[in-house]
C-alpha cells in the first residue's frame, strides 16, 4: 500500500481515500467495501445476520490480505480496535494517516446516513463516548494526524501528499 487511511466513523476516509487515489492514479481499496463484497451482504445485515463478532474476524483477515497490495487503503471506523489490527498497522511500513474530526462534526457527518450498524443503533452521546474511547487508539497507529473539521478534500490531500513514496 502507498497510504494507509484510519479513524472514526465520518471522518472521511472514504472520500479522502478515493480522491487521494485518483490524484495518484492509483487504485483505491475501501476495507468495508472489500467486506461487503466478499460477504455478499450490507454491513448492517452482516452485523445482524452475523454479529459484529464475525465482522471483526473477517475485517482482520481481509486486512490482513489487503495489506500487501498497492493503492490507498482506507478502513473501517473500528479497523484499528482489535489489537492484532493495530499490531498491524504498526508494523507496516506504509504510512498511516489518521483524519480526526471533533464528536460534534463526525455526528454531522454521519447522522443521515443509515448504512452505519452503530450509527444506527447509538444515540449521539453514546457515539461521541465511542469516539472518544477510541481516540488513543488511533493515535497509537498513526504516523501523521491530520485535523480535518475546517479543511476540505483538497486541504486534506495536499497534506497527506508529501508524506506519500510513489515508485
Ligand atoms: N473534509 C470534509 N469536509 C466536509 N465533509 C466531509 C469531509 N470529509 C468527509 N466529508 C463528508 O462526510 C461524510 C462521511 O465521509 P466518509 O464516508 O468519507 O467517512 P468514513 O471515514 O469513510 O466513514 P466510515 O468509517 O463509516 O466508513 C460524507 O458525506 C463526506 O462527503
Ligand atoms: O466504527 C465502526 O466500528 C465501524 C465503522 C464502519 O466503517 C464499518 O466498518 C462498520 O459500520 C463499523
Ligand atoms: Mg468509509
Amino acid at each position: 500500500m502507498k497510504a494507509v487511511l484510519v479513524g472514526f466513523m465520518g471522518s472521511g476516509k472514504t472520500t479522502i481515500g478515493r480522491l487521494l487515489a485518483e490524484n495518484l492514479k492509483t487504485s483505491h481499496i475501501d476495507l468495508d467495501q472489500v467486506i461487503v463484497e466478499h460477504v455478499g451482504k450490507s454491513i448492517n445485515d452482516i452485523f445482524e445476520e452475523e454479529g459484529e463478532q464475525s465482522f471483526r474476524q473477517l475485517e482482520h483477515r481481509l486486512l490482513q490480505q489487503q495489506l500487501t497490495q498497492d493503492g490507498i487503503l482506507s478502513t473501517g471506523g473500528g479497523t484499528p480496535i482489535m489489537p492484532a489490527n493495530q499490531y498491524l498497522l504498526r508494523q507496516t511500513n506504509t504510512p498511516v494517516i489518521l483524519l480526526e474530526a471533533s464528536a460534534q462534526t463526525v455526528v454531522q457527518r454521519v447522522l443521515r446516513d443509515h448504512s452505519r450498524p452503530l450509527v444506527n443503533k447509538l444515540s449521539i452521546t453514546q457515539l461521541k463516548g465511542l469516539k472518544q474511547k477510541r481516540d488513543a487508539l488511533y493515535r497509537e497507529c498513526a504516523d501523521l494526524v491530520i485535523k480535518t473539521d475546517q479543511l476540505t478534500p483538497q486541504e486534506i490531500i495536499a497534506r497527506i501528499l508529501p508524506k506519500i513514496i510513489t515508485d
